[in-house]
């Protein structure tokens, strides 16, 4: 039987330089266009794939292949998108990406960790490196071998309803914990150029640097809304963890919605092409964010075409393109066959894409199995995350002076109550981007709620009582030994979690003054950033921000009974009121109730 025809790119002996530069030149402008559209998976199928050429797919927040699907499902799933890729002429695999921010957080029974606020809380750069290993194994369970994450927004603003995807308030911290990337994609080989996209093998997965840039920076914290800021401002505050994350070798990354002194970031050409492509030297490809290039004018979507060639003629190599596909790829067809965007910048654009694809041996393994899928939801990982919970507690109050303090809550207590919406509700310790775009209330996946971690922890002779919103009579009459009140913010995404008021939602007040003015009480607020406690502050014993930590409510309780020490610091400051707001470390007025890196420690109890 005749060879099939020798072909350089079907080479994997053959230099990456040298199959990118034989693959481009075979290609179609139809086949170059569609290596540049990443579709959602709603509205993929194999069909759609050929007849396309669709370079990626991806799941945006909450899309999966059925509820509470099987990590075969998903392999099954990917696979069928990728067989219709390769069944075009050239072959060239498609690549799916999922936002897997905070562990694999759309997939049921995945390991959920605690978001970045409370990963900022560790300092623990080599946990998070940790994390995103584990996290990179539980994607590659399902068949995915990309996700948009770290997103490594420096939040400026706790009004901001993403503030708890940034790690931090201090660029240092941020930069510190880009340790996420070689975590998810591999450490760099010891002779390997600096800045180049690397990931190492299939147990990784290519990861994405986002949103650049200046997104935590808007003005009051307006979700995809303006960074005012001079350009000293923007590189000494929001460009440096993308140095970290470049020098490490990061595949992608993701534009911003917002704009930098009013020029949107996804019409940017300055800052994508000038200053990340060429100054930087950043070799990946670059990715709008979700229907980015409609949000270029305001309506979004009123004049596509001019969306298109502004986003793409900025440098933007990989649209992300949910729905209306044929539109942008009809739109950037007449674009190039008119001149308005030259085949240069669509050349640039697909090599970017072919490198990233090529690196990770996509073309040699472009198809999964379910070899993987032990991973998902792993007790190891269940384990990492919990001590990832444990360092990211802060204990902001213990008592009024030392002899006077709570924590460690004894384990022998004859009858304690546990009170609160979020001491057993798994959705609301995961928060937003958990299995729905915006979280989901209620028993939502597998994971320990922060009551049966309790119940766990306690003496098999101590009562605990579980009341979520119980009154002052009924607490008085109980005469419990103390009070666990778990409260906090419900789950939210993006703009839902926009807030100018950052007053702990109802019914956590009355819950805290019910409880804590009826016996001695620890708070453990459960919440994506600072929120306005000075009020409740007299009458709380001990109070604890544990922030969004995940499936593993066990942590909370390890270290709120001592069987670990409190040692988390807060990774960005707490406000006494809201009209303070905008206020972070080192600015000349910092007045705060609790400041940037402060957390009172403890000494674990011995074996009691
Ligand atoms: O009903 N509404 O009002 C509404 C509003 C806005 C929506 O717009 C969309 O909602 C989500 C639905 O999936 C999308 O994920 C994105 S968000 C974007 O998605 C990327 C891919 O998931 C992430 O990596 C980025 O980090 C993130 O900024 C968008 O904002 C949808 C619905």
């Amino acid at each position: 039987i005749a060879n099939a025809e020798y072909m350089i790119y079907k080479d994997h002996k053959m230099p990456i330089n040298h199959r990118i530069k034989d693959l481009v030149n075979r290609m179609t402008l139809e086949e170059k266009i569609g290596q540049m559209t990443q579709i959602e998976r709603s509205v993929a199928s194999a069909e759609v794939m050929k007849k396309y050429y669709i370079g990626s797919v991806l799941s945006g927040g909450g899309s999966v292949p059925a509820p509470q699907a099987s990590p075969e499902a998903w392999v099954d799933m990917v696979n069928d998108f990728q067989n219709g890729s390769l069944s075009t002429r050239l072959g060239i695999p498609m690549i799916y990406g999922i936002d897997a921010v905070h562990g694999h957080n759309n997939v049921y029974n995945a390991t959920i960790f605690p978001h970045n606020i409370g990963l900022g809380a560790t300092r623990d750069p080599i946990l998070v490196k940790k994390i995103g290993a584990a996290t990179a194994l539980e994607v590659r369970a399902t068949g995915i071998p990309y996700v948009f994450a770290p997103c490594i927004a420096v939040c400026r603003d706790p009004r901001w309803g993403r503030c708890y995807e940034s790690y931090g308030e201090d660029p240092a911290i941020v930069q510190a914990m880009t340790e996420m990337v070689p975590g998810l994609q591999g450490d760099l080989p010891a002779n390997s150029r600096k800045g180049v996209p690397y990931v190492g093998g299939k147990e990784k997965v290519a990861a994405c640097a986002k949103h650049y840039v200046g997104d935590g920076g808007t003005t009051k914290g307006i979700n995809e809304n303006n960074t005012l800021i001079n350009r000293h401002g923007l590189l000494s505050i929001h460009m440096p963890a993308y140095y970290n994350t470049i020098i490490k070798g990061v595949s992608t990354v993701m534009v911003s919605y917002s704009s930098w002194n009013g020029v949107k970031m996804h019409a940017n050409r300055d800052l994508v092409t000038g200053f990340l492509k060429n100054t930087l030297r950043f070799r990946g490809f670059v990715i709008s964010d979700w229907e980015g290039l409609d949000r270029i004018t305001s309506p979004p979507h009123a004049n596509y075409t001019y969306s298109i060639l502004e986003g793409v003629n900025a440098g933007i190599d990989m649209l992300m393109i949910p729905y209306n596909y044929t539109e942008f790829i009809d739109g950037l067809t007449f674009l190039v066959k008119n001149n308005f965007i030259s085949m240069s910048r669509i050349d640039d654009a697909v090599k970017r894409i072919l490198r990233v694809k090529f690196m990770m041996g996509l073309f040699e393994t472009p198809l999964a199995d379910y070899s993987m899928t032990k991973y998902l939801g792993s007790q190891e990982h269940r384990e990492l995350a919990k001590e990832a919970v444990r360092k990211s507690l802060v204990l902001l109050k213990n008592g009024e002076s030392a002899d006077e303090a709570l924590i460690p809550l004894s384990k022998k207590a004859p009858k304690i109550l546990v009170a609160g919406t979020h001491a057993d509700n798994i959705g609301n310790q995961c928060g937003g981007w958990t299995m729905q775009w915006q979280g989901q209330t209620g028993n939502i996946t597998v994971g320990t709620t922060i009551l049966t971690a309790i119940k766990n922890t306690v003496d098999p002779k101590t009562e605990v009582v579980f009341s979520e919103n119980p009154d002052a009579g009924y607490v008085k009459s109980n005469k419990f030994s103390y009070a666990i009140v778990v409260v906090g913010e419900p789950p939210y995404s993006e703009t839902f979690g926009d807030s100018l008021n950052l007053t702990l939602p109802d019914p956590g007040p009355s819950i805290i003054t019910n409880v804590c003015g009826s016996v001695k009480c620890v708070v453990v607020l459960i919440t994506g950033r600072p929120v306005v406690i000075q009020p409740y502050l007299a009458e709380i014993n001990a109070l604890v921000a544990a922030w969004l930590p995940g499936t593993e409510g066990q942590g909370v309780a390890d270290v709120l009974f001592g069987d670990s020490g409190f040692t988390g610091k807060l990774p960005r400051t707490w406000f006494k009121s809201v009209d303070q707001l905008p206020m972070n470390v080192g600015d000349k007025h910092y007045d705060p109730l609790f400041p940037f890196g402060y957390g009172l420690t403890t000494e674990p109890t011995k074996a009691n």
